[in-house]
């Protein structure tokens, strides 16, 4: 029997975005937690053509508008030097837990299933197209971030020339801001 779900998306949009976005096919391995952020997990991986690559794991359907607003500011500045590159980004549909549910694809549908069972039993079934996890493909900065910078000055904070250095590298990704920007790098 068919059931919808209540986070089911319109067809039509949903179709535009895997149709942009294709499935890893090998072509991408995850390996070892690097951190989590609000879009989701970050691991360190390994991309065909890329190499060494950080794997943003982001869940469309928990919060699509925050995604899609993380993918265009990464199409647009990705290419900055202060910015990690953008590689490109796949979809994969959950196979494993996800809320609490067993959830299996089968012919480009997504089952949920009930694990206790044996063969699994099928109860509902919804199109790929409506549920899926989108892999963002980075380039991998191996030098840690600026939280770890600053938790090893044991509680002090960074020295005023390495704040003033931050900012002015953060600034220079975006000196349009109605900052002035451009003058504070000059
Ligand atoms: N390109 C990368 N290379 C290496 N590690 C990364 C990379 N991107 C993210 N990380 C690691 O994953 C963690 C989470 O990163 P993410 O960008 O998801 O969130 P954030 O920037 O820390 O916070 P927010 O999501 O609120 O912007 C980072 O703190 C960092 O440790």
């Amino acid at each position: 029997m068919l059931f919808c779900a209540p986070w089911r998306k319109p067809q039509a949009e949903s179709r535009s975005l895997s149709e942009i976005y294709k499935p890893p096919d090998g072509r991408l391995t995850k390996d070892v937690l690097l951190g989590e952020g609000g879009t989701g997990e970050v691991y360190k991986g390994r991309h065909h053509r890329r190499g060494v690559v950080a794997v943003k794991i982001a869940n469309i359907s928990r919060d699509e508008e925050s995604v899609m607003r993380e993918l265009k500011f990464l199409q647009q500045f990705g290419g900055h030097k202060n910015i990690a590159s953008y590689y490109g980004a796949y979809y994969r549909a959950p196979l494993t837990e996800c809320s609490s549910e067993h959830l299996e694809v089968r012919n480009d549908l997504l089952y949920r299933v009930h694990s206790s069972q044996s063969p699994l039993e099928v109860i509902e079934y919804m199109t790929l197209n409506n549920f899926y996890i989108l892999q963002i493909v980075l380039e991998y900065c191996g030098g840690g971030s600026l939280h770890t910078l600053i938790s090893r000055t044991n509680g002090q904070s960074l020295k005023e020339t390495w704040i003033g250095y931050v900012c002015k590298e953060v600034l220079k990704v975006r000196p349009d801001l109605p900052l002035n920007a451009s003058s504070l790098i000059a």
